[in-house]
């Protein structure tokens, strides 16, 4: 006698095929708990459909028991890889392993029970073959094995289900439609099994397998439709709530919808209680005013922490913006580290006053700005004297104690407006803005004055004044060098004010 197949039989066929692709497309995915439990969830539904159908059109009992042989590869195992899945999409590290074992072990033991039934009769105690309507169809004689199987199962959808319908109360709407599509697939095996453990079932055909074949086309959907498979929980949570960046998502009304943990400690108000609660109340709303796909960071000063905010827009490929996510690092210790880098690079390490590049820099532009308000302004060289002797005598180590002094003295005694830098050796100058030649002259006696009573050097000094011929930084360096050499030649540890009619006099002196 041959398989007759009716149009059951090829429903169950086609919806095991669905299964399979979907346990090996799950696979290829991702390996993660969640996608395991799936994969297996589904290759059992794919033996029981397979299996069922099978039987539907087979032409004898003995073809029946080798198809119940298929059907319960899968069977005994359903319960257990439903709960591993509800249980990993709630945690996405799984179910811990001394909870797998009580399941693992209940669908191990069924299995070997069923596999063995002829020995002990504990799962069929009886089986009789007809066939109705064109369809094979046992009647069983259930053991006590069966009993606990059917007992099994049912508790196992009850608790995936509770745990998903926790998945779905906790999810955000972007991941309410998958926790949903779980748990809906999870119902209609469930009614469906119902009715034929009632009886209700047409010809006591065994409906389960029609329910899970429904199931599979169901989630097949999901996968193809709404990518159920790739917004895994996984993300929400190991990505989310894993990384050391705060994140806070928006809804389109900019109300907090979401936060990882990282967020908390950025804004410690942050707690679930602020779900739904207007983000400025939070994060300064010019973090998120004007969202960019290229992500601008904002800084913003809270508790004394610099915090950098990078907004992002959160919509569908195609669609209208759904909402907004924000990320939050600190960055007070990088920008400390930024500041200090700079620092370093303007300030000359031995005295701690500006270094060559920084007083060129900021004398510029005091020249600048003295130009164009036509305001004064005055520039002072000052040499140490016999700085070499000094060297030479009391070692270089004392050298650079009196240059660290001098440099402390000048400070002392200027404004803070004024600008003062080491150029270089035992040289020193300061630009004063808004200061005439004549006072700036009296400003530099009073500084060789204070040198000489507090560090016990003297110094030569050269002093100009800006004016429309001199109005670069480099011109006015060039003129007070030359009244500096001029107070040298004077006999040192004296204050020369540069004149521009002296520029020709003091040149001849130098040449003859
Ligand atoms: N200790 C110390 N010495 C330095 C430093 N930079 C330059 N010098 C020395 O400072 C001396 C500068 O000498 P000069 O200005 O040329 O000559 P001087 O002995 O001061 O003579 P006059 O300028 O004519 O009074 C040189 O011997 C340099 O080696 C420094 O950072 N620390």
């Amino acid at each position: 006698m041959n398989f007759d197949f009716s149009a059951p039989s090829i429903f169950l066929f086609v919806s095991a095929t669905l299964c399979l692709w979907l346990s090996i497309h799950a696979l290829r995915r991702q390996t993660t708990s969640f996608t395991r439990n799936y994969a297996g969830l589904m290759l059992c539904a794919a033996a029981y459909a397979l299996g069922y159908g099978l039987e539907l059109g087979s032409p004898d009992l003995i073809h029946v028991q080798v198809m119940l042989r298929i059907q319960y590869l899968g069977i005994p195992f359903l319960p257990y890889f439903w709960i591993s899945l509800a249980w990993a999409y709630l945690e996405p590290q799984g179910m811990p392993l001394r909870w797998k074992y009580l399941p693992l072990c209940l669908s191990v033991a069924i299995f070997l029970v069923f596999q063995t039934n002829d020995l002990h009769h504990l799962y069929y105690t009886s089986q009789e073959f007809t066939r109705s309507n064109g369809l094979s169809i046992t009647r069983i004689g259930k053991g006590p094995v069966y009993w606990l199987n059917i007992a099994y199962l049912n508790i196992s959808i009850a608790i995936g289900a509770l745990l998903l319908f926790r998945a779905w109360r906790q999810a955000i709407p972007l991941y309410r439609q998958q926790a949903l599509m779980l748990l809906a697939g999870s119902f209609l095996p469930w009614i469906f099994h119902l009715l034929y453990q009632t009886g209700l079932s047409p010809h006591q055909i065994d409906l389960s397998p029609f329910g899970i074949a429904a199931t599979g086309i169901i989630y097949s959907l999901a996968t193809l439709n709404h990518k159920m498979l790739s917004v895994l929980p996984l993300a929400r949570d190991i990505v989310f709530d894993g990384i050391a960046e705060g994140v806070i998502v928006l809804d389109s009304n900019l109300r907090i919808i979401d936060f990882n943990h990282a967020a908390t400690r950025f804004y410690p108000k942050l707690m679930l209680s602020m779900i739904g609660a207007e983000a400025a109340t939070l994060v300064n709303p010019a973090a998120f005013a004007d969202p960019l796909p290229s992500a601008q960071a904002f800084i913003d000063s809270t508790d004394g922490r610099k915090l950098e905010i990078r907004c992002y827009p959160l919509r569908n490929k195609h669609g209208p913006q759904l909402g907004t996510a924000l990320l939050i690092q600190d960055v007070s210790k990088k920008l400390a580290l930024i500041d200090g880098l700079r620092e370093l690079a303007t300030i000359d390490e031995l005295t701690g006053c500006c270094n060559r590049r920084r007083l060129i820099e900021l004398s510029e532009r005091e020249v600048l700005r003295a130009t164009r308000h036509h305001q004064p302004l005055a520039f002072i060289i000052l040499d140490v004297d016999d700085f070499k002797t000094i060297n030479d005598t009391l070692g270089h180590l004392a050298g650079d104690d009196l240059l660290r002094r001098i440099a402390f003295t000048l400070r002392g005694r200027l404004r803070s407006t004024d600008i003062l830098g080491r150029y270089g050796g035992d040289e020193f100058i300061i630009t004063l803005p808004e200061t005439t030649g004549s006072a700036a002259a009296l400003i530099a006696q009073e500084l060789l004055e204070h040198c000489f009573e507090h560090c016990d050097s003297r110094m030569s000094i050269g002093v100009v004044e800006l004016t429309s011929e001199n109005n670069s930084f480099t011109e006015l360096l060039r003129q007070a060098d030359f009244a500096l050499y001029q107070s040298k030649l004077d006999g040192k540890n004296r204050v020369t004010l540069y004149r521009p009619t002296q520029e020709l006099v003091d040149i001849r002196t130098m040449l003859r």
